[in-house]
């Protein structure tokens, strides 16, 4: 299937659909859990590992905290609002510099995971059109 990549430009905010509850269905929260874990690993020797906490532990706590809002997201338990409060994802990433740059490397790490990925086409387009929209919300810094 194509992983299409939206053009994003900073300060624009498209209309988000969010995953299908089957993607949390079929993989398991552990299913879920892994993705997630496999996305960071990537990121941690990406160009962009610095945005990210360098410690272990740090990295482990971010893992922890983006499963529990992508599980949240599909459907799942609260556990992101019961942890970290109110989502606010635009807020929360206002502190790191992401350009466009940033976001495509981001999106391509979960390209190599969503590739590697046993689940139906259907289900993975819908988890990366969600990737692809909202992750455009987060870019907060021109290209120099
Ligand atoms: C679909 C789009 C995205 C979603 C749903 C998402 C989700 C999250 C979540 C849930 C957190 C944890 C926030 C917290 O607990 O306070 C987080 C943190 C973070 N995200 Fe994103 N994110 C997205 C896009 C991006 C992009 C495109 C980048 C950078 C290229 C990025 C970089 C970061 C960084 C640097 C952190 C802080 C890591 C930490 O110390 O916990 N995110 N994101």
């Amino acid at each position: 299937m194509q992983f299409n990549i939206s053009q994003g430009l900073v300060g624009t905010r498209p209309p988000v659909v969010k995953p299908d509850p089957k993607v949390l269905q079929f993989l398991g929260e552990e299913g879920m859990r892994k993705l997630i874990s496999d996305h960071y690993d990537l990121l941690r020797v990406s160009n962009i590992k610095g945005l990210f906490p360098p410690s272990q532990e740090g990295f482990e706590m971010a893992k922890q905290h983006s499963a529990d809002f992508f599980i949240q997201i599909c459907g799942g338990p609260d556990y992101f609002n019961k942890n970290r409060g109110a989502p606010m994802m635009v807020g929360r990433h206002a502190d790191f510099k992401i350009t466009p740059e940033a976001r495509k490397i981001w999106l391509e790490s979960y390209i190599i995971v969503l590739e590697k990925l046993d689940m139906p086409d259907d289900l993975k387009q819908s988890f990366w059109n969600y990737l692809d929209i909202f992750s455009i919300w987060m870019i907060n810094t021109q290209e120099n």
